[in-house]
């Protein structure tokens, strides 16, 4: 059955109104439609009711003896606060207005209502309940994927920046992490947010290098229809999105000057302005931000405004390189090789003493993202646990037996993939411009876009190498 031709979901519904004709309605036409509905007389009778029993959807008269509707929309919600409502109402009330806000009403419907009006209503419930489920599915399977926001590492170091997020979490302290590309600043920042009372809000996360400039400011701030050329429908920012919970600025360095100002007078506010709109709304947005770069050069010469580097530097978490955390390496890339193989038992050896010994004498200019993407290589490549040194990229065993530095380009022998290529290249043009990703995609002549692509993806090469 196509999308177009699948039948609505059938509704438990519970209808509550104390009008005789009505309730005959109902009691005849929602069947029809395909639900299954429970009439109550009254509010007292609907709360008994659902004391007894979850409903997906509420049909409440705004104005009953005794208990009104919101009293029963309340009660729902206490026990199940996905079950959606819909308020019928003689007038529209600020009564109802304030409830439509408070308890996320669906909708609310004028009596005398039309039969063809509430049959969408309820389409339209049917079809947000199987949105909120796929919702909910994706994020389970994306928790799957990314593993929830579990720091691993149990190094000195580790255990000090754990420290951090658990005092800062509960707060609503601007905070800043620092660290080098692919040590974890987003998991970091990942963390605050499950860990603070915000964590059952959106958290929303945003590569300030990665957008291209003119789009910045619409998407962080939402935008009007017509407010620029493109804008053809009003759109909210991620301000907007992210309201009740938290808001991860990465690479907040590569914020423009004129959007630097921008942002500290939102920070400042607590309100913002969508483009093209005359008026403001206030958000409750906790910001957390990232950064490889040295800040406080960048206030020197000019390009970072100070007053913004106080605003969001509350709190500051600094994250070690994988270098400097060895002993982190071997909990880390078990960790991530069983993303790849989540059945290997708990007890089985997955690295072989020397791979780890390999692993654990390179320098790991990216990081542990660059460590994710060997593991995944040598998952791909070995068929029998424990994985070997040759299972790993053959940069690895080119690796020069002082030290663990990649090898030049130039110095490289055996033959390379076109990828391990690219990767290298990568990593050394980061490596020369000190991480700065917009200066080392310049240099490689690639889209900022581009590079974090191809940092972030497994690669087609290093799986078929
Ligand atoms: N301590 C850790 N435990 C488990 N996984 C980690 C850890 N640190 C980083 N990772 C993993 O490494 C990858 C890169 O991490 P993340 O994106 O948080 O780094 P980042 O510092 O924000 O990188 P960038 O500066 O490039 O945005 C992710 O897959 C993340 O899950």
């Amino acid at each position: 059955m196509t999308e177009d031709t699948k039948q609505p979901e059938s509704l438990k519904i519970l209808f509550a109104d104390d009008e005789k004709s009505l309730q005959k309605l109902m009691g005849l036409e929602l069947p029809r439609l395909g639900h299954t509905v429970t009439v109550c007389p009254d509010g007292v009778t609907a709360i008994a009711a659902i004391e007894k029993e979850d409903f997906d959807c509420l049909l409440v008269d705004l104005d009953m003896p005794g208990k009104g509707g919101i009293d029963v929309i309340k009660k729902a919600k206490e026990t199940r606060p996905d079950t959606e409502a819909i308020i019928l109402t003689g007038k529209s009330s600020t009564e109802s207005a304030i409830a439509a806000v408070e308890f996320k009403v669906f909708a609310y419907l004028t009596k005398p209502c039309r039969l063809m009006e509430l049959k969408t209503l309820l389409e339209g419930v049917a079809k947000k309940r199987e949105q909120d489920r796929r919702i909910k599915a994706l994020t389970s399977r994306l928790d799957r994927i990314e593993g929830k926001s579990k720091l691993i590492g149990d190094s000195g170091a580790m255990e000090i920046v754990n420290k951090m997020i658990a005092k800062v979490a509960p707060s609503n302290s601007a905070v800043l992490i620092r660290g080098e590309t692919g040590t974890g600043k987003e998991l970091v920042a990942k963390a605050i947010h499950d860990q603070s009372l915000r964590h059952a809000q959106p958290f929303v996360a945003v590569n300030c290098g990665a957008l291209p400039e003119n789009l910045i400011e619409s998407e962080l701030f939402g935008h009007r229809k017509g407010a620029f050329t493109g804008a053809e429908e009003t759109r909210i920012g991620l301000f907007e999105v992210a309201h009740g919970g938290s808001l991860f600025l990465d690479e907040i360095g590569e914020l423009p000057k004129a959007l630097q100002a921008k942002l500290l007078r939102v920070l400042e506010t607590g309100e913002i302005r969508r483009v093209g709109e005359n008026s403001s709304i206030k958000v409750d947005v906790r910001i957390i931000s990232a950064t490889h770069r040295h800040i406080e050069d960048m206030v020197q010469d000019g390009d970072f405004r100070e007053d913004l580097m106080f605003r969001i530097n509350t709190f500051e978490i600094q994250l070690p390189p994988l270098r400097e955390r060895t002993e982190d390496i071997p909990l880390l890339a078990e960790h991530i090789s069983r993303r790849f193989w989540p059945t290997i038992p708990m007890t089985h050896t997955v690295f072989a003493t020397e791979t780890i010994h390999a692993l654990k004498s390179h320098s790991w200019p990216g990081n542990v993202r660059e460590l994710a993407n060997v593991v995944e290589h040598a998952t791909i490549l070995c068929e029998e646990l424990p994985i070997q040194p040759q299972h790993l990229p053959r940069r690895f065993s080119e690796q020069s037996p002082s030290g663990g530095d990649r090898p030049e380009l130039r110095a490289v022998s055996g033959p390379m993939s076109l990828r391990e290529l690219e990767m290298q290249a990568i990593h050394e043009a980061l490596d020369r411009h000190d991480g700065n990703k917009p200066q080392a995609a310049e240099e490689l002549g690639i889209s900022l876009k581009t590079l974090y692509n191809k940092l972030n993806q497994a690669t087609a090469g290093e799986k078929t190498a």
